[in-house]
């Protein structure tokens, strides 16, 4: 059984790493951020919240953005039309904002990768930028249960003005006829997803109705189709950490969605979501304090997939 008491030695066992990492450096505002906050809140079906550490500061989702996102395109264009004609549904091996693979293969590997994710971003219906993050804002705030949840303007202006790099593999998604629209719209509604302002407490509530396959516990309302949240789960596990999603499934053994705001989203199947914030990220962009605190979880707890 989980007990705050475990959580409270986990958040204690993932503040010795942090030290070791750093927040993300090539987006301005989150350079800035303290690497030090560790939080982690889980939320199990009956609604019981438990929490330790940061758990109500607030920080951009950045790529946990990419479920939310994922969703709308496959109930907007359809998965089969998503998954067989924009984007695949395999790891790459290689860094998050990699733009190697684009070349030798038509479509980006995966929907988690930039260049995946901005291709789902251009499926999702919409006659802009404005119009598309509205639905996104709306769906998100059902998602967290939280009708707060709103844009963190610096970042998102900050991510637009850096983001050379996304707007490079946009381009050649144009060119290559993945990506069809504005480009430069298309562009402005990533960053504008990436940079929404969630807490641990949110990202917990998102996991809890992708572990529950779909369905908000305490409302009983359908949120996300039942094969959808399995598939997006599929996905979390296999590609969710980026090229550390392997050592990921080795050492922890959770379907889990990270940003490089710090945040991660870890959905356990008809148990519970667990939300966790650590901005000081590892070599490959994933919550250094935040990965340990779910191994010492899964360890403690002898709970692992595997
Ligand atoms: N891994 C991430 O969280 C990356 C998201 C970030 N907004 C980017 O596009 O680079």
């Amino acid at each position: 059984m989980l007990k705050e008491e475990l959580l409270q030695d986990a958040l204690h066992y993932g503040k010795a790493f942090v030290h070791m990492g750093q927040t993300a450096q090539y987006i301005p505002e989150l350079k800035n951020v303290s690497k030090y906050y560790l939080g982690i809140c889980t939320i199990d079906m009956d609604g019981n919240v438990l929490e330790a550490g940061d758990t109500n500061i607030p920080f951009t989702i950045q790529s946990i953005s990419k479920l939310v996102s994922l969703i709308l395109a496959i109930r907007d264009c359809g998965a089969d039309h998503l998954f067989h004609d924009k984007v695949g549904v395999e790891p790459t091996g290689d860094p998050f904002n990699s733009i190697v693979k684009l070349e030798t293969k038509t479509r980006p590997f995966n929907p988690f990768i930039n260049a995946g994710a901005i291709t789902v971003a251009s499926c999702i219906s919409g006659k802009d930028s404005d119009e598309k993050f509205g639905r996104f804002l709306d769906f998100i705030r059902k998602l967290c249960r939280n009708e707060e949840i709103s844009l963190n303007t610096a970042v998102y202006e900050s991510e637009k003005q850096t983001g050379d790099r996304n707007r490079a593999l946009a381009y050649y998604l144009k060119a290559s006829g993945i990506l069809e629209g504005d480009v430069e719209e298309c562009l402005d509604f990533y960053f504008k997803m990436c940079s929404v302002n969630v807490t641990a407490h949110d990202i917990a509530h998102m996991s809890l109705v992708l572990a529950n396959h779909g369905v908000d516990p305490a409302s009983g309302e359908i949120l996300i189709e039942a094969k959808s949240a399995k598939a997006i789960r599929a996905l979390m596990l296999t590609c969710g950490m980026y090229d550390g999603s392997g050592e990921f499934a080795m050492s922890v053994g959770f379907p889990a969605k990270s940003g490089v705001g710090g945040g991660i989203a870890v959905p356990l199947v008809n148990h519970m979501g667990i939300g966790v914030f650590g901005p000081a990220l590892d070599s490959k962009g994933n919550s250094l304090g935040g990965i340990k605190m779910l191994e010492y979880i899964s360890k403690r707890l002898d709970y692992s997939l595997f």
